[in-house]
């Protein structure tokens, strides 16, 4: 298979790097002649990273299926990933011209904008879909396939099975729901950890949640971790389209420079590296569990996915040791 990237920022080259991992040719494509160059750098680090592991047996050849090119009419008859900045207009004008080109499947690695309103922009919409990788896409396990309400079940079907070639788990979002399936539960369990905030600390509230819920790191400070600017945005974005993601709070911090691990303040002090959570107790871990549970009842009662499927993303999607709903069953959250 040809697969031609749009973007090769940290997702795109990452993207790029796992269709080529697989055998397939790639082309990475930008706008920026440095993003490319830098792209082409961060994947030969990782693949000796990879080698170094055993994961990986020849870097350079691997290396010899990747391309680079700033002309887009090099997607002709391509299968064409989408993963430029998150912007409505940018991600649509990019789909206008490059849909005419080839017939193959046409994928964007959006995060939260709808796959319907992106398929306007593009000839054939039945083709069109979201291919929603976990960051970093070589490491990730997870990769979230949606359905738009143009794409057509044989499509969607094929996007699975590309997805599962490339040895990862396609989780099937058969619905085109705001923030699609891993990102609505962590939502809910954000709004749960940031309404605690006022009676609690960001220690004690993480505390509960690695230590009850089995999360890899802390709700506050994985807030922290990915910034609070962009969860800020996000959150607005998701109150303009009806879904409870609410954090006050994060509208002061932002205004006053904390952006979390990238400003080295957050709710966490990063200037030193990852900060510890010193706690001893917290909240009651149903308190943060109750939204989350709720969330992946309505995703399963509206069949976006199966109990099964959405259990075993939140694993692979957000590093839980269980289920919420098992989780859910354990602490008496119904
Ligand atoms: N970073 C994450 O953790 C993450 C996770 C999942 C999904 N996503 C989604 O992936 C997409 C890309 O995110 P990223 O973090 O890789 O961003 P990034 O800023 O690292 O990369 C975006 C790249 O797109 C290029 N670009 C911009 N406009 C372009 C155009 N018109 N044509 C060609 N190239 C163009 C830029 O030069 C840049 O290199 C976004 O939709 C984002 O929501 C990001």
């Amino acid at each position: 298979m040809k697969v031609f990237v749009i973007g090769s920022g940290v997702m795109g080259s990452g993207i790029g790097q796992v269709f080529a991992m697989a055998g397939h040719e790639v082309t990475l494509y930008d706008v920026k002649e440095e993003a490319l160059k830098k792209a082409m750098e961060g994947i030969r680090w990782s693949l000796q990273k990879l080698q170094e592991k055993g994961s990986v047996k020849d870097v350079e050849s691997v290396l010899s299926r990747i391309f680079t090119s700033r002309d887009l009419s090099e997607a002709r008859d391509h299968l064409v990933i989408e993963a430029v900045f998150e912007d409505i207009k940018v991600k649509s004008d990019v789909l206008g011209r490059v849909s005419p080109l080839t017939d193959e499947i046409i994928a964007s690695n959006t995060s939260s904008l709808p796959i319907t309103e992106l398929s306007r922009a593009v000839r054939n919409p039945e083709r069109f879909l979201g291919m929603h990788f976990f960051n970093p896409p070589v490491l990730m396990k997870l990769v979230e396939v949606i359905r738009g309400d143009n794409t057509s079940e044989e499509r969607f079907r094929e996007a699975l099975d590309i997805v599962k070639s490339l040895g990862k788990y396609p989780l099937p979002v058969r619905k085109d729901v705001f923030g699609f399936v891993v990102n609505r539960i962590l939502f809910r369990l954000f709004t749960s950890a940031c309404a605690l905030l006022t009676q609690y600390t960001p220690h004690e509230i993480d505390y509960v949640a690695i230590k009850e819920l089995g999360m890899p790191m802390g709700l506050i400070m994985l807030l922290d971790y990915t910034g609070l600017d962009v969860n800020y945005d996000i959150s607005k974005e998701a109150e303009r389209r009806g879904f409870p993601f609410k954090c006050d709070v994060l509208e002061g911090m932002v205004k006053s420079g904390k952006l979390g691990r990238k400003s080295g303040q957050g709710f966490y002090d990063w200037s030193k590296g990852k900060p510890e959570v010193k706690a001893t107790s917290g909240p009651d871990p149903r308190e943060l569990l109750r939204g989350a549970v709720e969330e992946a009842k309505w995703l399963i009662s509206q069949g976006v996915v199966t109990r099964e499927e959405l259990e075993t993303g939140l694993k692979l999607g957000l590093g839980m040791s269980r289920g919420i709903l098992e989780l859910g069953e354990i602490l008496g959250v119904h």
